[in-house]
């Protein structure tokens, strides 16, 4: 709905935004620039800030810093405040907040108040055919499943062709078969009309697979933005990498471009001394169960069949902690020892474990 020939440049601007709630920074010094028709998903953990954002972009809360920007026009700031009704931003919240009392082409219409009625009606039924909810438009909240109501809500925030689309977990009270579903056509649905969007999500495969760009916040900062791709293969911080894999973590010492470990050296150049302490970082997917010789051998002390994988705990000499290792190669249920391949580009290293 939203017209990319007519948002030139960034349709949303943060510029510095903080906002403290007694001694917590729920957000602090907040910079993000986003495109027209770009796809967002804000990711982090429980309390690193994302509700706080979504509610300042969309004015139902002010920064105590900083500005916000709505195509340009200064929405938020130390000198300005413009009302959430005045800013053309859709919401669609976790719990969809359908009306009840009003069915699907009433709730679709609520949000088309200051158009003419006749102008609202046909807006609202466009939107309602072209989100396929067409034979549903006489029924309540109440008859609609959970797939349903999402895409209703979805309706309603799109019908006012905002400028901005902000969705709070849009799909997490849909169950894991129909939310990857609903996902991927809620998502070409929204590219294809060209609307941008920032979507939060706690989920770390929704938030790699659904974004033209994530942005992982922390703390009330943003850590890292980039596509999946940079968020997961070449994280920055030990944050960024253990948000998006579960990686065995072997510690070592840094010593001439590489780290030595129990398991081997590996290639990695840090900004440390040599002898620094540095944590080698492995993923379970880049460890594979091999016929004869591997780089490593060990004992199989537990597994849990997954369906696509099989996850294996792996104790290995002269290490703590068993590895975790996750393979779609079936083995003999009486498999005791196996062979470990690590296969290449599958470390990360960090020199300062902790950040
Ligand atoms: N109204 C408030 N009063 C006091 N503290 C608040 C308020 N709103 C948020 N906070 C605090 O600000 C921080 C950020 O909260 P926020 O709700 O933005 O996080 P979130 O990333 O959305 O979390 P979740 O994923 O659990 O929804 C948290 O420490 C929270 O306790």
């Amino acid at each position: 709905m939203t017209d990319r020939r007519q948002a030139p440049g960034h349709v949303l601007e943060l510029q510095g935004v903080g906002r403290r709630f007694g001694t917590v920074a729920a957000l602090a010094n907040i910079d993000l620039a986003i495109a027209a028709g770009e796809i967002i998903c804000l990711v982090g953990r429980s309390g690193c800030g994302k509700s706080s954002l979504l509610r300042i972009i969309a004015g139902v809360d002010t920064p105590d810093s900083g500005r916000v920007l709505l195509k340009g026009n200064e929405v938020s700031g130390p000198s300005r405040f413009i009302e959430p009704e005045a800013r053309n931003i859709g919401f669609v919240f976790q719990d969809y907040a359908l009306f009840p009392h009003l069915s699907v082409e009433q709730n679709v219409m609520f949000g088309l108040k200051r158009l003419p009625g006749k102008e609202a009606g046909t807006r609202a039924r466009a939107i309602i055919e072209h989100i396929g909810i067409g034979d549903l438009a006489g029924r309540y909240p109440h008859m609609l499943s959970g797939g349903e109501q999402q895409r209703v809500a979805l309706a309603r925030a799109l019908a006012p062709k905002p400028d901005i689309l902000l969705m709070d977990e849009p799909f997490s009270n849909l169950d894991r078969g129909l939310r990857d579903r609903v996902r991927e056509e809620t998502l070409a649905l929204l590219r294809g009309l060209g609307t941008t969007v920032i979507m939060v999500t706690h989920d770390p495969e929704e938030a790699l697979s659904a974004g033209d760009r994530v942005v992982l916040m922390k703390n009330g900062e943003i850590v890292q933005t980039g596509t999946g791709y940079d968020l997961h293969d070449r994280p920055k911080t030990p944050y960024a990498a253990e948000f998006f894999c579960a990686f065995n973590k072997i510690p070592g010492v840094y010593r001439d471009g590489h780290v030595e470990t129990a398991i081997g050296r590996f290639a990695h150049r840090l900004d440390a001394d040599n002898g620094a302490a540095a944590m080698l970082y492995l993923r379970p997917q880049g460890l594979s169960v091999v016929e004869g010789e591997g780089n490593l051998a060990g004992r199989l002390a537990g597994r849990a069949f997954l369906g696509e994988v099989e996850q294996l705990s792996v104790r290995v000499e002269n290490l703590a902690e068993p590895l975790r290792v996750r393979t779609t190669s079936r083995l003999p249920m009486d498999a005791d020892a196996v062979n470990l391949a690590i296969l290449p580009g599958s470390t990360l290293a960090f020199s300062h474990p902790g950040s």
